[in-house]
């Protein structure tokens, strides 16, 4: 099989109503990625997503220097591909960000052409481990800029829909704000309830110590990204003295960062991201690190989950999967949740396929 075309899209998706967490306001979402064409009629789509921002430097990147590369190329030579990419001419300017997440979008559009031409979904193609169906946890309805009301009516919602676990944004200006939203949270949607909070890095190590101690008292499955995420010690320290795990990954951007987090003791949750890291390709070498460490997999849906429900489901220890469904609509065969669970998908290929009504309505580029 031989690549014939590759062209880059961007499309912006309206997130309705907005959100914020403590360091993000998002309007759209992007979606920013590759469609393939090979000579055997089959047709490759990988993306990355961002807030919106940016997208035009991963586009150019792909159009100006990975999609040239990659005419003529067989697909299934998707690890030499990735490593000629990779350590190609954008290695000089970025091992991360903007060229490793256009990166991130080739290699995708790679493993979903190549599960396609086996006529197999990707999670079969890579060798199921979870036969039906993964557990979810909903973030939709926990955003910073909720009212406390909206907050509380919206998680017990989304229990009542059937969700065993909520997560909530944390990063207030006042960190005694974060602990009345928790407290109000918890105290609403009892014991049993499964609650994350995610600070999305706004705290420095002083008020995550503090601040991290009085909310132990809730019971939390994790505290997520509560520092700089280049700040290996001191999640380090919080994982040591804090009695809620630290979960963390979705800033994170190779195998070797994931490595010096999970090696020094500072991650329980690695929440790689097939987006952020580059592609099927490295998650799946993260995800076997972080194997063999005993610790758990909880990817973070920079794809809002379309290809993480594969990957979750081809790996045991891969525990749950993040739900927000902002994009869903737009795509072939999208993701599905049912009383806490997502369904796992059917057709050949990654679930990235985009439908072209969408990819008309909502391309920006
Ligand atoms: O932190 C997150 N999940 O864990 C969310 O991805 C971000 O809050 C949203 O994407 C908004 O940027
Ligand atoms: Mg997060």
């Amino acid at each position: 099989m031989k690549i014939t075309k590759a062209e880059s899209f961007i499309l912006h998706v309206p997130i309705t109503p907005p959100i914020t967490d403590a360091i993000n306001v998002a309007t759209h979402w992007g979606v920013t990625g590759v469609r393939i064409e090979t000579d055997e009629g089959i047709v490759g789509y990988g993306y990355t997503g961002t807030t919106a921002k940016g997208d035009e430097m991963i586009a150019s990147t792909i159009d100006r220097y990975y999609a040239p590369a990659l005419i003529g190329r067989d697909p299934f030579m998707v690890r030499r591909i990735w490593d000629d990419l990779r350590f190609g001419p954008m290695h000089w300017i970025g091992r991360a960000g903007i060229t490793h997440m256009a990166l991130a979008a080739v290699d995708v559009a790679l493993w979903d052409i190549m599960s396609k031409a086996a006529g197999k979904p990707l999670w079969q193609y890579l060798g199921g481990h979870k036969p039906d169906k993964i557990k979810a946890y909903n973030t939709n309805g926990g955003w910073l800029n909720w009212s406390k009301e909206r907050l509380i009516a919206d998680m017990t919602a989304m229990l009542e829909q059937g969700f065993t676990a909520v997560k909530m944004k944390v990063g207030k200006p006042d960190p005694r704000e974060d602990f009345d939203r928790v407290q109000a949270v918890r105290k609403a949607i009892g014991d049993e309830a499964g609650l994350m909070i995610d600070v999305n890095q706004q705290w420095n190590i002083t008020t995550a110590m503090t601040w991290g101690k009085k909310l132990e008292q809730f019971d939390l499955i994790w505290l997520e990204e509560p520092l700089n995420p280049d700040d290996i010690p001191g999640h380090r320290k919080l994982a040591d003295e804090l009695n809620v795990p630290i979960a963390l990954g979705e800033h994170v951007y190779n195998k070797y960062a994931f490595r010096d987090y999970i090696a020094q003791g500072a991650v329980e949750y690695v929440q790689v991201d097939v987006t952020r890291v580059a592609g099927v390709t490295e998650w799946l070498q993260v995800a076997g690190l972080a194997a063999a460490f005993d610790l758990p997999v909880c990817p973070h849906v920079g794809d809002m989950g379309q290809i993480h429900q594969h990957l979750v489901a081809a790996t045991p220890n891969a525990v749950m999967l993040e739900y927000i469904p902002w994009i869903r609509h737009i795509f072939e065969e999208p993701i599905e949740v049912e009383n806490g669970f997502y369904k796992l998908p059917e057709l050949p290929g990654a679930s990235t396929t985009i439908l072209p009504r969408y990819f008309d309505e909502y391309r920006v580029k």
